[in-house]
């Protein structure tokens, strides 16, 4: 069989909000979205993963659903592909998945009709599909993220002097983005959003000085969505407790839930980690590390992947 250049895409699984930060934080983990393609004469797409064996196998699928729209916003037809699509992120967890399917789509658009989207592009298509800018962001750059849209316009700071490690307390239960926007609030009091913003200012600014006891405190202090969203997460004072028994110095929703995130001093992970473990039944504890590159794209030579 002649070796053929078949494009790899590698997306990294993000978690949103670190609490407060709702809509606009974001930390990139190491659980990736990882797709190989190549131009074909139909839509073929391999689901290689056992968590994505329900989702279709031909254009339907959300990701090649991206690429279409992406190609025809520039007024490009996309060509079909045959596709391997595998996944290590659990999906409607709140860990990004969506957000991971979406970057993958528009990087397919970007490489298959020679779009040269700026990286300043992609964050804008990704945010509009997504609806907001925080796992868009940090599935796309990586490491810790500060978004914000006005309009059309995206812009996103990386903060790469912010150290921490991140463990995901991931429950069997799945809980869509949709179900968990809709118990927030259309509006909020005045007063109410002025502490909300001042609360979110003051966890970026204690992750950066290593306050750890503050950012901890600032994580439980948000009250733009999780008082609304606890309800639907019943396990979550339960979870928290125990993980800051176990060493986390902040526990916070894990974007829309229901996973939990729980963040530890640099170089804790492991040992916290494993007391969780001890106390926490029921539920994956995943041990996880800060994605610092972002979504990457490749070029292989395959003669038998696909
Ligand atoms: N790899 C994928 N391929 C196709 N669709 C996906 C993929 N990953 C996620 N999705 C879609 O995104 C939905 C989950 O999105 P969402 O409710 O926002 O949760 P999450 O927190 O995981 O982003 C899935 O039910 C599915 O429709
Ligand atoms: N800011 C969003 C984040 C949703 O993240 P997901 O991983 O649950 O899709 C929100 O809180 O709704």
């Amino acid at each position: 069989m002649m070796p053929r250049q078949v494009f790899v895409v590698k997306v990294p699984a993000s978690s949103a909000n670190l609490g407060p930060g709702f809509d606009s934080l974001a930390v990139a983990l190491n659980l990736y979205l990882e797709l190989e393609a190549f131009r074909s004469d139909q839509w073929e797409v391999e689901l290689l993963s056992p968590s994505l064996m329900d989702f279709p196998r031909d254009e339907k699928n959300y990701i090649c659903q991206v690429a279409l729209q992406t190609a025809s916003l520039y007024k490009q037809k996309m060509p079909p592909l045959r596709m391997t699509v595998k996944s290590e992120i659990p999906l409607a967890r709140g860990l990004g998945s969506s957000a991971a399917a979406i970057v993958a789509g528009v990087e397919l658009a970007n490489e298959f009709c020679g779009l040269q989207l700026s990286e300043r592009e992609k964050l804008a298509i990704v945010t509009e599909f997504e609806g907001h800018p925080d796992n868009a962001g940090a599935s796309l750059f990586g490491g810790v993220v500060v978004g914000s849209q006005i309009g059309t316009e995206v812009d996103l700071t990386v903060l790469d002097q912010i150290q921490f490690d991140p463990i995901l307390v991931v429950p069997q239960e799945e809980l869509l983005t949709e179900i968990s926007r809709d118990v927030l609030p259309q509006d909020v009091k005045f007063s109410r959003s002025v502490q909300a913003s001042a609360v979110a200012n003051q966890l970026l600014a204690s992750l950066m000085v290593q306050n750890w006891k503050l950012a901890g405190k600032m994580m439980a202090a948000d009250l733009f969505h999780q008082p609304y969203r606890k309800e639907l997460v019943p396990f979550f004072d339960d979870v928290r407790e125990k993980a800051i028994q176990s060493g986390a110095f902040g526990v916070a929703l894990s974007g829309a839930g229901p996973s939990i995130l729980c963040l530890t001093e640099p170089g804790n992970g492991d040992q916290v980690a494993e007391k969780m473990k001890q106390c926490i039944n029921g539920m994956e504890i995943m041990n996880l590390t800060i994605d610092w590159t972002g979504c990457r794209t490749s070029m292989k030579k395959s003669g038998f992947a696909l």
